[in-house]
């Protein structure tokens, strides 16, 4: 296997550059030599290689996990949470690192970087102190002589598979959830951005948690999660990614009757209301629309604005786009780095051709100034309509669709217009219509004023063909847990206590 001198050399800690599975403890190359390179967006170079397991190779994780199930789940939780926290303390400690490898392999800007350490940390701390909080309740009893209750255990190996948009944080909120309930995970991380989850193992080890707890699986996407979904001893499945391969996933699942959790695909509106102030609402609408060069499950895809201010709001998003520096996520002062990989660059020019060929108009967005083969200019387009691609799918990339609308009954019926219900902006400080529109709303989340949704403490997922299930905040855990209720019978006098 080669060894990539580029990242290793960029980090303070070489050892955290893996480019092995990692299963049972044990860094593991795959048995029938298929491997893959993983690339650079920014640059289109080889950082590395993966190697592909084959299929005997994951039922070895499943064994694995099976067996550390026995003594993890045997853990007192404030034990679980000793160790999730010294991962934590690593996580922290490490940040510029796995900042570094984050960048190289998925292309967001450095601080963005950063900033998604700190984000997926968060949830390894969040969860290490709500494994300790997994009560069960005591039932009055309906039953003479009889004491009812529930208690609350773990569900079993949990596979989390994950996508590359946020390629450390989408695996910790899964991953501490699960373990701080006391089950084993198998993690199988987008292709394009391995590294990020291979440091996180790497960490794991070093903070104690015992073999066969956390693994990382590697290989053909497809073939892989098939093995997963099949496998009876796995008892959960997360998915984060498309609303296409989660529906694949749902269908997979149902052979083994798995519990499955899927955080999918969004197409959020944003809405701006009469009363904003025109400004503020588009610095704000940038904002949510071109974080992570809009690969975002939570970018503001349709921006829907009220007549009386939509040419000044339009005015304001131009000038704040303006602003916005594309380029090497590595280099400083950049807002936007590459798309993931070329197909990700052609669909985004295919919905404007689709939108300009339906009668939007192209306000902003000179493809000509990329900076390289994998980067999409900023692009702003007026007049879209329900039939465009733009309005009718995520488009993942940095294009911005702006809608004009007359009343609160319409925008409401143009916002819930999408088979996705994940999140929604408003902004308008009128108290009355944001009652209104947050009650209407088909939407997991939404978000009132404020760009910013997302934290450990939040419930966090969607409504429609956005997904099942809620991760983080104080039910994300539950989504590892089986609820086992007791009947103690022939106890005499206590009942009816
Ligand atoms: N709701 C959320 O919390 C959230 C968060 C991040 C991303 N997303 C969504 O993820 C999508 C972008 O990520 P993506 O392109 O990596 O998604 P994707 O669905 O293509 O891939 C996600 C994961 O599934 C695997 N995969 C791909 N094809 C597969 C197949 N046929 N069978 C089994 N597994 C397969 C990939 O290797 C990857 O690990 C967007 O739709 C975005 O909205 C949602
Ligand atoms: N930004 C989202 C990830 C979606 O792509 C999050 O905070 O979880």
């Amino acid at each position: 296997m080669k060894l990539s001198k580029t990242l290793s050399n960029a980090l303070v800690d070489p050892r955290l550059f893996r480019q092995y599975a990692y299963v049972d403890g044990k860094w593991t190359h795959g048995d029938g030599g298929r491997e893959a390179a993983v690339f650079d967006p920014a640059t289109g170079e080889a950082i590395g290689h993966i190697p592909w397991l084959e299929a005997h190779q994951i039922r070895e994780a499943v064994d694995a996990a099976d067996a550390a199930f026995v003594h993890w789940r045997a853990l007192r939780a404030d034990e679980r949470c000793e160790r999730l926290l010294a991962w934590y303390d690593l996580l922290q400690a490490h940040r510029e690192d796995l900042a570094t490898i984050m960048t190289l392999e998925q292309g967001k800007p450095l601080p963005d970087a950063r900033g998604e350490v700190e984000y997926g940390a968060s949830f390894v701390r969040w969860f290490a102190e709500e494994g300790k909080r997994t009560f069960g309740e005591t039932i009055p009893s309906h039953i003479p002589n009889a004491a009812l209750g529930t208690l609350k255990e773990p569900v079993g190996i949990a596979a989390l598979i994950t996508p590359w948009n946020f390629p450390l944080a989408m695996i910790t909120r899964k991953a501490a959830a699960a373990m701080a309930a006391g089950c084993p995970v198998i993690v199988k991380p987008a292709g394009e951005t391995p590294f990020s989850a291979l440091a996180l193992a790497e960490l794991a080890e070093r903070a104690g948690i015992p073999a066969g707890v956390f693994n990382v699986v590697l290989g053909e996407a497809a073939e892989v999660s098939k093995i997963l979904c099949a496998e009876e001893r796995i008892k959960a499945l997360s998915f984060t990614g498309s609303t296409r391969v989660g529906r694949l996933l749902l269908e997979q699942c149902a052979g083994t009757v798995k519990r499955v959790s899927l955080e999918l695909g969004g197409n959020a509106p944003f809405i701006v209301g009469p009363d904003m102030d025109p400004r503020e609402a588009a610095f704000a609408a940038v904002a949510a629309k071109f974080q992570t060069a809009g690969q975002d499950c939570l970018a503001a895809n349709r921006i829907l604005v009220h007549e009386s201010i939509h040419d000044a709001f339009v005015e304001h998003f131009v000038e704040r786009m303006a602003a916005l520096t594309v380029g090497n996520g590595l280099e400083s002062e950049v807002d936007l780095g590459p798309l993931i990989h070329r197909q990700a660059v052609d669909k985004a020019a295919a919905i404007v051709d689709d939108a300009l060929s339906q009668g939007a108009t192209l306000v902003a967005g000179d493809q000509g100034q990329a900076p390289g083969e994998n980067f999409f200019m900023p692009v702003l387009l007026t007049g879209v309509t329900p039939q465009m691609m733009v309005w009718r799918e995520e488009n993942f990339a940095p294009v911005a669709g702006v809608t004009a609308y007359s009343d609160d009954d319409q925008v409401i019926e143009m916002a819930n217009d999408t088979e996705y219900g994940l999140a929604a902006y408003v902004y308008t400080h009128d108290i009355r219509r944001i009652w209104k529109l947050l009650r209407a709303l088909e939407f997991g989340m939404v978000s009132v004023n404020s760009v910013k949704m997302t934290g450990p403490p939040v419930p966090f997922g969607g409504v429609k063909q956005s997904g099942l299930g809620r991760e983080g905040g104080i039910t994300g855990i539950d989504e590892y847990l089986e609820t086992k209720y007791y009947c103690l019978g022939g106890l005499g006098s206590v009942s009816g206590s």
